[in-house]
């Protein structure tokens, strides 16, 4: 059967271009914490570029939304400039990626993003993000051109794609979209335009609203006097696509991500929304600002407590025959077979983290062990 992207299964590791790259069989799982935004057309931003490729996992020279129509060339120009000339950014061996969002596929300016960019930094470019996917058909077109280019430009390691998730119509085909290339990287929620185009009637960029809530039932005394007391619990507009995008990407193992949360001047509600993020499966969010890298590198990082955690429950069912299987009691609660799944997961992502930021290094390398 054909793969939703019109492939059969064994031309779906196939290059769509003579002399480009052979696609990857796996998605590396290169730590992305925070993508960090930039418009690279505001020379102030750039001017930050070489300071911040030290410290974030990924920077992201921003073409679409949040550039000025009249800067468009300016900023794909730029970028050019700025990848060119940033030791340490992008490649295999970057100590931060370089991705880049192009405008939308049905923009005057995506094509010349793409023939310009791919043949001058393609060599940088880890990642192309993709605004306003709507389906697998989206993702197809971008995919042929990227190897076509890919091909004229003789590089050797292919250029992955990330999706935003913004449109209803994109939501509805999540699974197609993560399915459609092996190329695929990963997922972002989009929720400013999402909200637009699914006539939400919210005004923000990511993030709760207070008129989104549950109020407790009343209560009554055993009088039957009704009690004034009637807390109400603010939810989470962006749950239940968040927990689709993370079914979609693992499914085809690629990596979610929240978007970005506009409110630069509350980092208190932004940690809270990465936070969210990261327990339901996310890897990392956007970065609008300097001050929210600093959020998402924590957030997205497990804690102490929790790699302390998971490396007992290792241990003790190690101890226990050395297979993982079975079943032990630590602290009062039943550890077996699939908790030990769990904190494997928060295992490989420390090693994984530690292995590019020396100070998490540092503190896992401390984390002791009481109980053996
Ligand atoms: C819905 C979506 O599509 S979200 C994605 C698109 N949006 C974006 O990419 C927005 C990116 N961020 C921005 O445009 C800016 O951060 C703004 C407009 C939100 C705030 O900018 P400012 O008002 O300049 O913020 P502020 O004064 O606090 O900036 C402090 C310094 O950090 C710089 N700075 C601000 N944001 C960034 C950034 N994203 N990257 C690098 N430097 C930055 C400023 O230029 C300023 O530099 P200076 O000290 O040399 O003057
Ligand atoms: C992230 C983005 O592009 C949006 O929220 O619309
Ligand atoms: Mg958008």
């Amino acid at each position: 059967m054909p793969s939703p992207a019109g492939r059969s299964a064994k031309d779906f590791f196939r290059p769509l271009a003579v002399g480009a790259p052979e696609p990857l069989r796996e998605i590396p799982a290169r730590p992305s914490r925070a993508i960090h935004f930039f418009d690279p057309s505001n020379p102030k931003m750039a001017a930050k570029v070489p300071q911040l490729t030290g410290t974030v996992d990924v920077l992201l020279g921003n073409l679409e939304d949040a550039v000025r129509a009249d800067n468009k060339v300016a900023a794909r120009e730029s970028l050019v400039q700025i990848a060119s000339s940033t030791s340490g950014l992008g490649g295999p061996d970057g100590s931060a990626q370089l991705w880049t969002r192009i405008n939308s596929l049905d923009s005057p300016w995506v094509l010349d993003d793409l023939t310009r960019l791919i043949p001058a930094i393609g060599d940088k470019l880890d990642v192309v993000m993709v605004p306003k996917v709507q389906g697998a058909e989206d993702i197809a077109y971008v995919d042929r051109l990227l190897a076509q280019l890919e091909a004229k430009a003789g590089l050797d390691r292919p250029i992955l794609v990330h999706a935003i998730l913004e449109t209803a119509r994109g939501v509805a085909n999540v699974e197609e979209i993560c399915g459609a290339s092996p190329r695929m990287q990963g997922l972002s929620l989009g929720p400013a335009d999402l909200a637009a185009d699914r006539r939400m009637k919210t005004t923000r960029v990511g993030g709760g609203h207070p008129g989104y809530l549950v109020r407790q039932d009343p209560t009554t005394t055993s009088d039957g006097v009704l009690g004034q007391e009637r807390p109400t619990y603010q939810q989470d507009l962006w749950h239940y696509t968040i927990a689709r995008m993370v079914d979609a990407c693992a499914m085809h193992g690629i990596y979610p991500y929240y978007g970005p949360f506009g409110d630069i001047s509350d980092p208190l509600a932004c940690e809270d929304q990465f936070r969210n993020a990261f327990l339901l499966g996310c890897v990392g969010a956007w970065s609008l600002h300097p001050s929210q890298i600093e959020i998402a590198n924590r957030v997205f990082s497990p804690s102490v407590e929790d790699i302390r955690h998971a490396r007992r429950v290792v241990a003790a069912l190690n101890r226990q025959g050395g297979d993982g299987t079975g079943a032990v009691m630590l602290d009062g609660k039943m550890e077996d077979d699939a908790s030990l799944k769990q904190c494997l997961v928060l295992v490989e992502l420390a090693e994984q983290l530690a292995a590019v930021d020396p100070k998490l290094k540092e503190i896992y390398d401390a984390i002791e062990l009481t109980d053996e």
